[in-house]
């Protein structure tokens, strides 16, 4: 059975105080509530020390943002997934929009990442989602199945099965805009048959497939109620715990 899960991408924000208080509270939270989901952050690679070390028993799944396509070497300011295993990081973000607008990342770089974390028992979220002019046009949906297919069809089924997928349409992202639950459900099903189609829809109904872009405590009830939304990964809203906790309790 697949998973729920709200994850919080934390982007580039908070200083290390900042950083080591919304820690603390989220793990006062789950110590006092069980909540219907798991929940993950992506904080900072600076701050991925002080989260494993504070979530001894992995109460919080603590992810990357990004890491290397590479395994090691001379590839200043990069981290690899050999590194992140070693902290004991649970996972990294993989191809977020943010990403591929400001550091040229393709799906072929993703394609890459995605082989090495699994290599080395990382999960990753790998993230698409199509531009507003992609949706303006009604390229959504062949957008879509391009990037998941060049990003994960040459998985096996027993990788593709360790994928979480996060769909985030880039005109919803930090904008108020969020896809209605029903736009982002019929995205959601379309990956879900891509997968179906060419691993079977057993390993199809295992994979988890997150919704991102303007998930608030006001609209996270509605986008989780829908049949293929397991979730949600949440930016702006991560960063205040009193929202962030709204979410997961959307489960
Ligand atoms: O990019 C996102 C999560 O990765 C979504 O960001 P917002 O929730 O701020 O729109």
């Amino acid at each position: 059975m697949r998973k729920n899960i709200v994850a919080g991408n934390w982007k580039m924000n908070k200083n290390v105080t900042e950083a080591q208080d919304l820690m603390f509270q989220l793990l006062e939270y789950k110590r006092n509530h069980t909540p219907n989901c798991e929940v993950w952050i992506a904080p900072p690679s600076l701050y991925l020390m002080m989260a494993k070390d504070l979530y001894e028993q992995n109460e919080i799944g603590v992810f990357s943002q990004d890491m290397s396509e590479h395994g090691s070497g001379a590839y200043t300011g990069e981290t690899s997934a050999d590194m992140l295993e070693s902290i004991g990081v649970n996972g990294s973000l993989i191809g977020h929009s943010e990403r591929r607008l400001y550091h040229g990342e393709t799906d072929s770089h993703c394609n890459r990442k995605i082989k090495l974390a699994l290599d080395k028992g990382l999960t990753p979220i790998y993230c698409n989602g199509e531009t507003l002019e992609q949706r303006k046009s009604g390229q959504h949906l062949e957008v879509v199945k391009n990037q998941t297919e060049v990003a994960l069809f040459t998985l096996s089924a027993d990788e593709i099965k360790k994928v979480v997928i996060a769909y985030e349409p880039v005109w919803a992202i930090g904008t108020g805009e969020t896809a209605s639950p029903e736009q982002a459900q019929e995205i959601h099903a379309h990956i879900r048959n891509l997968i179906g189609n060419k691993y079977g829809k057993e390993v199809a109904d295992e994979i988890s497939i997150l919704y991102g872009g303007s998930v608030k405590p006001d609209n996270a009830k509605e986008i989780f109620s829908q049949p293929d939304i397991d979730g949600g990964l949440i930016g702006g809203a991560a960063l205040k715990m009193a929202d962030f906790v709204q979410i997961i309790e959307g489960f």
